[in-house]
């Protein structure tokens, strides 16, 4: 079934739709997330959702459900161009990422892939320049991965159905992974013999515990599901279903949303440069971070509040 997927997807011509304007649409992730879900972002894509279910919290809806949220050519220049807004968008403070439709994601668009592969690199006759066109071919969708990970907010991934090949290299790249109990995950390139390179080998052994396990995963493209991904720590929590997922996830975003921006922001740069380096560099970076937002009026409103034991959280201005 699945080889047949994918030789039908590689024999395929794809043809593209017309950029479709979602932004100004009120779609709800489910039903019961009516609140008013109003649109409020500058720019549109097509091949993703983006919605504001809450003030300061962004919700960017993988958007190709037809395709399983495949990642074709277009994919690859939006989510760079939708996390590097997002990340300068001094409203926003934390982010939610999910998939449209029956699952997360299928990964790479394989007949998108293949059309680039046969216009682009089956046309140069000489290795090295085959070689120079993937490089920058691979660079480019790093960056678009590396873009989460730059990004200043906090990015949670609520994943359910499939999340494969890609799409773990994206869920890779997020702070928080939450699934559902039907989620399942497969590291999928060996089967389609190569070597993931957009994040899965890099990111995941220094995000979970166990790497034995992660090299099942990898060697083999097991499929893994929810509960299992929470066991070695792939995955923070797992939901009966996509309903009661989101509405922890809106839960879990309010919470990092009403929090000093100065603080989590701060928290995010420190957590990622002191997983790429030493403990000392580490604390190094501290002391030239701190040196600074230690002088912050979040601070003195922060310690009032603890000190005070006050009631209601303190009202942080936007960063
Ligand atoms: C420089 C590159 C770096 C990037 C590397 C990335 C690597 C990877 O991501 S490796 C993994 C690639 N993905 C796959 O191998 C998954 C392929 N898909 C499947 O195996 C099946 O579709 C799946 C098991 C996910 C679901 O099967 P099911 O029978 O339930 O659905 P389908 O009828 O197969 O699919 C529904 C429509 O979605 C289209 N589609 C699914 N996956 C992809 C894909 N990866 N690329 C493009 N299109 C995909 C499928 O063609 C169907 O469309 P249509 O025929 O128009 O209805």
């Amino acid at each position: 079934m699945v080889a047949n997927a994918i030789c039908g997807l590689i024999g395929r011509v794809i043809t593209r739709t017309s950029p479709r304007i979602t932004v100004q649409s009120l779609a709800g992730v489910v039903s019961s997330r009516n609140i008013s879900e109003k649109a409020r972002y500058t720019m549109s894509y097509e091949t993703l959702d983006i919605t504001s279910p809450h003030e300061r919290i962004l919700h960017v809806q993988l958007n190709r459900p037809d395709k399983l949220n495949a990642m074709n050519k277009v994919f690859w220049r939006e989510i760079l161009d939708c996390f590097r807004e997002i990340s300068d968008d001094t409203d926003i403070r934390v982010v939610i990422l999910s998939g449209a439709g029956r699952m997360f994601s299928a990964g790479l668009d394989i007949g998108d892939m293949t059309d680039l592969i046969t216009s682009q690199v089956t046309k140069k006759s000489d290795v090295a320049r085959r070689a120079k066109y993937l490089q920058s071919l691979i660079a480019l969708y790093q960056e678009s991965f590396n873009a989460l990970e730059k990004c200043q907010k906090p990015v949670i991934s609520a994943i359910h159905g499939g999340c494969i090949g890609s799409g773990v290299d994206l869920i890779a790249a997020c702070d928080v992974r939450y699934c559902t109990q039907d989620a399942w995950f497969q590291v999928k390139e060996v089967d389609l013999g190569f070597a993931p390179d957009l994040g899965t080998l890099q990111r995941v052994p220094k995000a979970i515990g166990n790497n034995s396990m992660l090299r099942e995963m990898v060697y083999t493209a097991r499929k893994v599901e929810g509960f299992e991904a929470k066991e070695m720590g792939l995955i923070s929590r797992v939901f009966p279903n996509k309903e009661a997922m989101m509405s922890e996830v809106d839960r879990l975003a309010e919470s990092i949303a009403s929090k000093s921006p100065v603080a989590v922001q701060g928290c995010k740069v420190a957590l990622n440069y002191s997983r790429d380096h030493t403990i000392s560099e580490g604390l190094k970076f501290m002391q030239c971070w701190n040196m600074t937002m230690l002088q912050s009026e979040d601070v003195i409103k922060g310690s009032e509040a603890v000190a005070t034991k006050a009631e209601k959280p303190p009202h942080f201005s936007k960063l």
